[in-house]
């Protein structure tokens, strides 16, 4: 039975990477599949993880129609039994709904892979509508940690070291702070989410190295 699977984690927990290795292992057993992807870091067309594997990718454009798409490639004699579906929190809910009619009706397995909600928490369009109509959700496995060592679960927005929850939606970036990136985000367990405190907040709330990670309870936390 075909399946439409929703692989969520936060940033940096290897989706991305999971994404590449199940292409590869379907592809392996001689299954046929197309691989798409919209926003990737790596720039238009491409489909990247930060462990440095990347593949060309069909970019999810706003008016992309999944539903089209593969017909188009079915009638033109390629063999389509999965799709690899990455970053699909940009996507809309109405082609999420495409992809799962792929599944229903034309017996295509449908593997998305993405973050669930946003810098403020809020759970981005297609996210939702992935967790509303996947047959499974899937937590990664691999667990993207906070800067105390404990299990993240939120994605922060930093621009210029200060945590933010205000901004738009949708800004392309890293984990990883690179010199001319203004926004960069940190993954981080509830607690230090809720209190605004990424890493540069509590290095400056705690400076000696040493004393990291330390507990919150004795902590006091910075202003705002
Ligand atoms: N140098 C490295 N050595 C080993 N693993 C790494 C390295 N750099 C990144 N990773 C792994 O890659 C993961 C991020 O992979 P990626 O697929 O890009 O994540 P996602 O798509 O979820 O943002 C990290 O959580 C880490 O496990
Ligand atoms: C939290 C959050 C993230 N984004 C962007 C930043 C990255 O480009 C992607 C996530 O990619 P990853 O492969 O999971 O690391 O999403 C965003 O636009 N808005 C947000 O709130």
């Amino acid at each position: 039975m075909a399946e439409l699977v929703f692989f969520s984690g936060t940033m940096d927990s290897g989706k991305s990477t999971l994404a590449l290795q199940m292409d590869h292992n379907h592809r392996a057993r001689g299954r046929g599949g197309l691989i798409f992807s919209k926003l990737d870091r790596a720039g238009e067309d491409m489909l990247s993880s930060r462990l440095g594997l990347a593949t060309r990718a069909h970019e999810v454009h706003d008016d992309l129609d999944f539903w089209d798409t593969v017909v188009e490639h079915a009638t033109s004699g390629q063999r389509v039994d999965y799709l690899i579906c990455d970053e699909a929190q940009f996507y809309s809910p109405e082609q999420i709904e495409q992809l799962a009619r792929l599944v229903d009706e034309m017996g295509i397995d449908v593997f998305a892979f993405g973050i669930t909600a946003d810098f403020r928490t809020q759970l981005f369009p297609g996210s939702r509508r992935l967790i509303e109509l996947a047959d499974r959700v899937q937590v990664l496995q691999v667990e993207a940690l906070c800067w105390c060592g404990k299990r993240a679960t939120h994605n922060a927005r930093v621009v210029d070291g200060v945590m933010v929850v205000e901004g738009e939606q949708v800004v392309v970036g890293d984990t990883q702070a690179g010199t001319e990136t203004l926004v960069e985000y940190e993954v981080l367990c509830r607690r230090h989410f809720m209190r605004r405190m990424n890493s540069a907040a509590a290095r400056v709330a705690s400076p000696s190295p040493d004393v990291l990670p330390f507990d919150l309870e004795i902590c006091p936390v910075p202003p705002a």
